[in-house]
């Protein structure tokens, strides 16, 4: 295949006609024989609503199911963004979205991608966080797979329900770190679901290769397990041994089912799982933690960009993170794994260049015998430093970044403090939701005097301080996965390389033009993001296909224009 033969996305077949390129021929909606449309009106994947066309309605037996109006996919899409904006609480617009999905895929997908900065903090953080929490009260109908430990043994057959055979990408949680919000055992499905979502709206991975799964070991949350409504396994969590099995059978079950090439993302697991599984089975498996591997790139390209307003090179700067875990460790590692790329010094030396605090204080090196392995390579000579703002004296970061899963803890004095040591204090609060914000987009503004770069985790409005607009930018890994699970897709990489990650940051980095930087922003706006993924995908894929990862051969010339063509289209398809 060369770059102008796009009918097969990845290897696998365009089995529901999903493609961009297969966007102009005519399908067949049903494959079984039916003398009723009905059944075709309850199928979200093929379902048009009021927009089935009157030849439609009589090849599907819908005469008579439907009123005699007849309405573009466009009307429809201005009518239920009507409706939405009628609801003033946020939950309310996510589960009439949820109710969407369910009934109408297309639809439901058309709104996310023409209306994606809208409807992000909708379907993703921060309400997301509140569904979670919520999830039992508001549960109608599963959207992915719950895998308990009742089903121990039998994985394999639990698998085999799903409806889809060509699944490409799985995002799978434990429910134990879901946001900053914590153990939220079974009802952390809201999480894969969000992030599935955007795989298909950002990154244009079709919906049908999707698949979320929660792995129910039980919540160790007090208020769940009290809860009437909880509807996950009503016991304590399953630890050592007992877990490792369940995660190991199930890990087997995917490759058995779906083969090598099915993509794992781990998401909110906590820590003391999270690095263990990451490493067990990133030799043997296609597997990708979004949490540390998916912030650490996300972040790398917000500082690749920032570099154009704090000048010097990334080597010359110096970061303290508040929060060492999945998010702080794995963004600080590829942060000193891209400068030794460009500087050529050993990782060791520019690791001294940053500094963490957890929360017992600075990671030092007399504290090194009692830290967990992840926070080892960071402890570096100094004497012990309990406070934040403290370390910011102590370290003078020209970087502050927040990634400690709690709310308010870079205050006054830490953000003064920052802007005392720098012209332009680069500071990210990374943690989400907005609850957990290390700090808001109009503290960061005003405590300096609007001298700070800022970015968050989960989104700001605009904030206008003394005359001037800044527009805060969403440092989340939203920018990042839904492109690279694409390029890791369309190339049939094996295995994730950290080059995969290097080059994604840099591909979403070369996306930040002259006119986001005046608004102060170092990424670029959600708003552009089918063409950001596109290519993120590309430059991944020629990564893979570099480091001889890459399966789906040959490479096609231009991997933009193969990413795109590969991308989902919620357009309507006309049923023959
Ligand atoms: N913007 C984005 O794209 C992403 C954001 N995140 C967010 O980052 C946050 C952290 O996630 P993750 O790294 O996975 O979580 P972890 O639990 O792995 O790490 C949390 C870290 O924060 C430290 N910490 C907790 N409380 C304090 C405190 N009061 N002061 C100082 N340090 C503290 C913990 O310290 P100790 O080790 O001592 O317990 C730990 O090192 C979450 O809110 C998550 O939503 C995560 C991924 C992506
Ligand atoms: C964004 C994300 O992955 C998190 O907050 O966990
Ligand atoms: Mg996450």
């Amino acid at each position: 295949m060369d770059g102008g033969d796009y009918s097969v996305a990845g290897g696998v077949e365009d089995v529901y006609g999903e493609d961009a390129a297969s966007i102009d021929q005519p399908v067949t909606p049903w494959t079984v024989s039916v003398a009723s449309g009905y059944s075709l009106m309850r199928d979200p994947r093929h379902n048009k609503g009021l927009a089935f066309t009157e030849k439609e309605r009589d090849a599907h037996y819908l005469r008579g199911l439907l009123p005699p109006v007849v309405l573009t996919q466009e009307l429809q899409e201005k009518k239920l963004m009507h409706n939405l904006r009628q609801y003033q609480v946020p939950l309310q617009r996510y589960m009439a979205l949820m109710d969407l999905q369910e009934r109408n895929e297309r639809l439901f997908y058309k709104l996310l991608v023409d209306n994606v900065e809208e409807l992000l903090p909708v379907v993703y953080t921060p309400t997301v966080g509140e569904a979670c929490q919520k999830y039992g009260s508001i549960f109608r109908r599963p959207q992915g797979l719950y895998i308990s430990l009742k089903e121990k043994g039998k994985i394999l057959e639990v698998l085999k329900n799903w409806p889809e055979r060509s699944v490409q990408v799985i995002v799978v949680t434990d429910g134990e770190r879901i946001l900053g919000l914590g153990d939220l055992g079974c009802q952390g499905m809201g999480i894969p679901v969000g992030k599935l979502s955007l795989y298909t709206a950002l990154g244009g991975v079709r919906p049908s290769a999707c698949l979320p799964i929660t792995i129910d070991v039980g919540t160790n949350n007090e208020k769940l397990l009290n809860d009437e409504f909880y509807i996950g396994l009503r016991q304590r969590r399953a630890t050592g041994q007992e877990y490792a099995e369940l995660l190991h059978e199930f890990m087997s079950a995917v490759k058995q089912n779906y083969g090598e090439k099915v993509l794992i993302q781990f998401e909110d697991f906590a820590n003391h799982n999270a690095f263990e599984l990451l490493a067990r089975y990133s030799s043997s498996h296609l597997v990708f933690n979004d949490d540390i591997q998916g912030t650490a790139s996300v972040v790398l390209a917000g500082l690749l960009a920032a570099l154009r307003l704090l000048g010097g090179t990334l080597a010359d700067q110096r970061f303290l993170f508040l929060g060492a875990g999945e998010a702080g460790t794995g963004i600080a590692e590829l942060i000193a794994l891209e400068m030794s790329k460009q500087t050529g010094n050993p990782i060791e030396e520019n690791r001294k260049k940053i500094w963490l605090v957890d929360s017992r204080g600075l990671i030092v090196d007399s504290r090194k015998e009692s830290l967990q392995h992840f926070k080892k390579p960071w402890a570096h000579e100094h004497e012990p430093v309990k406070e934040l703002v403290d370390a910011v004296k102590a370290i003078k970061p020209t970087v502050l970044i927040g990634t400690s899963g709690v709310g308010k803890q870079f205050t006054k004095e830490v953000v003064e403090a920052m802007a005392a040591l720098n012209e332009k204090p680069l500071i990210m609060a990374l943690s989400n939701p907005t609850s957990q914000a290390e700090c808001t987009a109009e503290e960061a503004y005003t405590w300096s005097e609007g001298r700070a770069i800022f970015a968050s985790g989960s989104p700001f409005d605009p904030f206008e301080y003394d005359g001037k607009v800044f527009v805060p930018g969403q440092a989340n890994n939203a920018y990042i996965f839904p492109g690279f699970g694409l390029g890791v897709i369309i190339s049939g990489a094996i295995r994730v390389h950290d080059d995969m990650l290097l080059a994604a940051s840099e591909a979403l980095a070369l996306q930040v033009t002259e006119e986001h930087y005046e608004k102060g922003l170092i990424y670029p706006p959600f708003s552009d993001i089918r063409k950001i993924s596109a290519n993120i995908a590309a430059k991944v894929a020629a990564k893979a296909y570099e480091l001889g990862l890459a399966s789906h051969l040959p490479q096609p010339k231009d991997l933009v224009k193969y990413a795109e063509s590969c991308m989902y289209s919620p357009k309507y398809r006309t049923y023959r």
